[in-house]
């Protein structure tokens, strides 16, 4: 027989074998970056001096200020005759910021390093301080992200965001200077990040942050490429750019808060965002390398089911936007002070919502619910989250009746209550996080049935304090 101490010896080894491996990742990244960097200064160096022999124009000894190991890295795209040197060689010089390391920040943070944006090398032409890729995200990886969320790995569960996606784009191109600001944008550092980028990319998943990343870039002129997807379907425009519209003026007010959903709670198929992303980084290479006409002033709508991309023209410049408009109210000053929280009546960080509706003693702890199961008291479970939850994990003998359609199926309860204990039986509610479950009691109360008790913290609670096995999503 296996001893305890047997099973505790072998996850110990087995998590320092994990660290080891973390560690030997790291450190191969860093020295394959400064591999990079180091063949790309020689590279610079001699053609720098080559080009003080060779060269009266200034530019290299090939006419431009391509080295040769950019010549051959970006070979496929300087063949293109509509993109060629002057796209690549603008591109190398722009910086770009992309905020939210999720869904569409993965795949655009890809591209963006493939393609040479922030390369280090271009700093014999200007100063290195301006091209960069940055990335900003507070979050850190999960298991239910890798499924879209690409760049990261399992290596990197509960580590931060922007170190996983910085660690996999050196790996892709060590050449270029990737700078990690593992924080949320605020009010309070956004001017300060943002002004160190010529271009932004919007790809995070919350309406404070779309109005707040906008207004910023409005302030600071910085062109915006703002991108969105859930379930099955994305869109996509280009704001501030050359004249065009500003997020606001396409949206002086916020949506209801039922429309802003998140992925954690309607879904997304993986595919979405990552189609989304890529158009992101792609109207950001067009906008820095001054190629082809950006989104601005239009939309493009993506329906993966449908396989339809439609593109709208959307509303000019407004007049009376309160961030760019002729009276506009959006001052640095002001911008440092606004709520955007308040302002959309949304969080930021998507911290479940804790709703306190009911009394203590119109609840039971799932530690106490579990109690009622085991004494086989006669009861009713009811659990309210939409029939797609439900298929996914449930409790055994719950019957689902989803908060929406509760009303309409209170005859329903009543019957399946008669069938049992002759209608003494007790009536629990259960939802994932325990706030719905709180609504459906309500309203049970106000329809007469009086005893109906939630669940605290619904399924997540029992999977916690219960039974650990029991799968969360
Ligand atoms: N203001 C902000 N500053 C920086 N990053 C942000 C901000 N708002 C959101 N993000 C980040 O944008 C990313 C959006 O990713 P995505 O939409 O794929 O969802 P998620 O939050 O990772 O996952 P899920 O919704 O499934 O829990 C997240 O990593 C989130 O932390
Ligand atoms: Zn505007």
């Amino acid at each position: 027989m296996e001893s305890n101490g047997g099973v505790d010896e072998s996850t110990r080894l087995l998590k320092e074998l994990q660290s080891l491996k973390d560690s030997k990742r790291d450190i191969e990244a860093r020295i394959s970056a400064l591999e990079g960097q180091l063949r790309q200064i020689q590279s610079n160096q001699q053609l720098n001096k080559k080009a003080s022999s060779d060269c009266s124009n200034g530019g290299s000894e090939f006419g431009h200020d391509l080295t040769p190991d950019m010549i051959y890295r970006y070979s496929r795209q300087l063949l293109l005759p509509s993109f060629g040197v002057q796209g690549q060689s603008n591109l190398l010089k722009s910086s770009i910021l992309v905020i939210g390391a999720g869904g569409l920040g993965s795949p655009a943070l890809l591209y963006l390093a493939a393609c040479g944006v922030g390369e280090v090398s271009a700093l014999f032409i200007v100063d290195f301080e301006i091209c960069r890729l940055g990335m900003v995200d507070h979050d850190v990886v999960e298991l239910n992200n890798l499924h879209r969320q690409i760049i990261h790995g399992e290596a990197y569960i509960g580590r931060s965001k922007v170190e996983s996606a910085a660690a996999a784009c050196r790996s892709i191109n060590s050449t270029i200077e990737i700078i990690e600001h593992r924080e949320a944008l605020r009010t309070s550092n956004a001017l300060e990040i943002v002004s160190k980028y010529d271009i932004v990319i919007d790809a995070t998943d919350n309406a404070p942050s779309r109005y707040l990343i906008s207004d910023c870039c409005v302030l600071l002129g910085k062109p915006l490429v703002s991108g969105a997807a859930l379930g099955l379907e994305g869109q996509l425009a280009v704001y501030n750019y050359n004249g065009g519209p500003c997020y606001r003026c396409l949206f002086p007010t916020p949506p209801p808060t039922t429309a802003c959903q998140r992925c954690s709670d309607s879904g997304v198929l993986g595919v979405v965002p990552g189609v989304i992303g890529c158009l992101q980084a792609l109207e950001a290479i067009k906008v820095a390398s001054l190629v082809g006409e950006p989104l601005s002033g239009r939309m493009l709508l993506f329906d993966a089911l449908s396989a339809r991309i439609r593109i709208v023209k959307i509303r000019g410049r407004s007049l009376q936007c309160e961030a760019c408009g002729e009276n506009a109210t959006m001052t640095q000053e002001n911008f440092q002070h606004f709520d955007y929280e308040k302002f959309t009546q949304s969080p930021l960080s998507p911290a479940p919502l804790k709703l306190k509706l009911l009394k203590e003693d119109c609840r039971i702890s799932s530690k106490e619910y579990e109690e009622v199961v085991k004494k086989g008291d006669a009861h009713v479970l009811i659990d309210v989250r939409p029939s797609q939850h439900y298929k996914i994990v449930s409790l055994p003998n719950s019957m689902n009746v989803p908060l929406a359609s509760l009303e309409d199926k209170l005859p329903e309860i009543e019957s399946a209550l008669k069938s049992i204990d002759n209608g003494n039986a007790g009536v629990y509610v259960v939802c994932r996080r325990g706030n719905d479950s709180q609504r459906a009691v309500e309203l049970l109360h106000n329809k007469g049935f009086v005893s109906a008790k939630d669940i605290v913290g619904g399924l997540e609670s029992w999977a916690r304090d219960v039974d650990h096995r029991f799968p969360t999503y």
